[in-house]
């Protein structure tokens, strides 16, 4: 996201805020204050919107009891000051409908021309469909040639059952026919694609008005470029007059610095944002929660969002397997495959490092052409094997040796290469074995890819055995270091220690300065 520039800089006038041992109070809130509001007007957010919560933040700070910017109290007061504030100017404070199982909900899609509406679309109908809904795509854009076509190739990709005609030149019957076919077979999320011109001409608002009438929604939602910025909210207003949305998607969050404007804008409207696109590929959706939002533009991280993310690209039967397996006590190459084919889906790696806290800044060590790069040699290296190595613990390897040989030359990589992945399948086996039983759970997050071992993200460093060598003697002359770290892990994995780290356990170490000290020192960053 390239909002990534104002979550530093609000980071970082909080930051020296909270080190601020010279000013005075006021002073100090001051500063902080200019800082955060010439960050946020530069963002394209709303001036009237930027000072309201600039006041209300003074207000806050200022009538707090304590004086001294050292206590604790007053540090934490102007982390969550800041915090709730930042979540108020994203928040629509309004709750979107929620499409409900066993009944048929229609929802209808409006929006400029480009604005993402037929991408959108099936983002959504995906992100039913992965929840167990049946859904259906309705395309009823007659307009723009080549409408249908783009619908069609998306469904298909998806798996999605569509709708629509090359014949049919009025979008209104379309659109009736459509949803009254999905209804008749029982659909229960059915969404409508609309033509999209590229302005806001009256013709098109008749042609919503038309198409509500008949399919008659219980949810419209509009879609919205992020990159008009605050214009956001004249265009809203604009569509309302028309179309009585109750929802809002904003796409190309990517691509744009003004997405943080063009929230602000939107939620100033009282209309909810549902969802947030970031970037064309069908999994590049996030739900829109103020709190996660604001979490991840500072950098705290936003596992919510990362699980939602999880259970949109994975495929449950093989989750279920892998977790079965887990529980047993193993973890085979299939396993590992399927997570990393998972991890492939999930799109590109900056976006899911973001949602773990403390990992932001984890891409900077590899670029993430070159970790991609890496990720797909691992998936070639396990394609090349046969379905007995995959569905093995890996130790027929290590019995035949002439197979690593075989599966490089298969996969195009080398011997080391191929050995590596086995390693790392192994010592995923051995964690997995350590939890067997259930006596800790499954430690990590249940499911989660690469998670189990974080040290083993692929794309990071691997640890070779003089970086080992160079860490133990840093160890050596800092046993202080080696204590925190053995205490760290003894009292991780629940109640009686010494197990695998819980997701918490492992953030907060991820958390910890010594423990970041330690994974620069294995050449791994944190
Ligand atoms: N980077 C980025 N591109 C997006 C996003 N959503 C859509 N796009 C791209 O934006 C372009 C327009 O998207 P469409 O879905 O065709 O737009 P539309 O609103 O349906 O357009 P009409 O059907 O002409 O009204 C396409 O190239 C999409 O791949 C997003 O969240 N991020």
């Amino acid at each position: 996201m390239v909002l990534a520039d104002l979550g530093k800089r609000i980071n970082n006038a909080v930051n020296s805020a909270l080190s601020n041992s010279q000013d005075d109070y006021t002073t100090t809130v001051d500063v902080m204050l200019k800082n955060i509001v010439t960050a946020l007007l530069e963002s394209d957010v709303n001036i009237k919107l930027v000072f309201s919560l600039r006041n209300n933040i003074r207000a806050t700070l200022l009538e707090s009891k304590s004086r001294s910017v050292n206590s604790a109290q007053t540090k934490k007061l102007i982390q969550k000051t800041v915090f709730d504030e930042l979540c108020h100017l994203v928040d629509g404070e309004t709750q979107p409908f929620l499409p409900k199982k066993r009944k048929q909900n229609v929802i209808m899609f409006v929006g400029l021309q480009g604005s993402g509406k037929t991408t959108s679309c099936t983002k959504l109908a995906v992100y039913y469909s992965k929840r167990g809904f049946k859904t259906g795509l309705v395309c009823a854009d007659t307009f723009r040639a080549g409408a249908f076509d783009q619908l069609k190739q998306n469904a298909i990709k998806a798996r999605i059952p569509f709708y629509g005609s090359y014949t049919e030149t009025n979008p209104v019957r379309v659109a009736q026919e459509g949803v009254a076919k999905f209804k008749k077979e029982k659909f229960e999320v059915i969404i409508v694609d609309t033509s999209g011109r590229h302005r806001q001409e009256e013709e098109l608002f008749q042609e919503m008005v038309e198409i509500s009438q008949v399919v008659k929604p219980n949810q419209t939602i509009m879609v919205l470029d992020a990159s008009i910025g605050q214009a956001a909210e004249q265009q809203s207003n604009a569509f309302k007059e028309s179309s009585d949305f109750g929802a809002i998607i904003l796409t190309k969050m990517d691509g744009h610095a003004k997405g943080g404007g063009a929230i602000s804008a939107v939620a100033a409207t009282k209309t909810p944002i549902i969802f947030i696109g970031t970037g064309e590929h069908v999994h590049d959706f996030e739900k829109f929660s103020p709190k996660s939002f604001v979490s991840k533009l500072l950098g705290i991280g936003d596992i919510e969002s990362l699980l939602e993310h999880f259970q949109t690209v994975s495929n449950k039967e093989d989750t279920k397997a892998t977790m079965e397996n887990i529980q047993q006590g193993k973890f085979t190459l299939l396993d590992f495959q399927k997570q990393m084919q998972t991890i492939m889906k999930m799109g590109p790696l900056s976006n899911i490092a973001n949602m773990i806290p403390g990992m932001g800044n984890m891409l900077n060590q590899v670029s993430e052409e070159e970790t991609t790069k890496r990720m797909k040699k691992m998936v070639f290296v396990m394609d090349s094997m046969t379905k007995q190595e995959l569905e093995s613990d890996g130790r027929v390897f290590i019995d035949q040796p002439s197979r690593i040989v075989r599966v490089a030359r298969g996969s195009g990589t080398s011997a080391l290469e191929v050995e590596m992945i086995l390693m790392q399948q192994q010592m995923m086996a051995r964690m997995a074995q350590s939890t067997k039983g259930g006596q800790r759970g499954p430690g990590g997050m249940p499911g989660m890819p690469g998670m189990p071992g974080m040290p083993q993200v692929p794309g990071m460093p691997q640890i070779s055995p003089s970086m080992m060598q160079q860490a133990q003697q840093k160890l050596r002359q800092n046993p202080g270091m080696m204590k925190n770290m053995m205490n760290m892990f003894n009292g991780a994995g629940g109640p009686g220690g010494g197990g695998m780290p819980s997701m918490d356990e492992m953030m907060k170490m991820m958390q910890d300065p010594q423990m970041q000290q330690m994974a620069q020192q294995f050449g791994m960053g944190m």
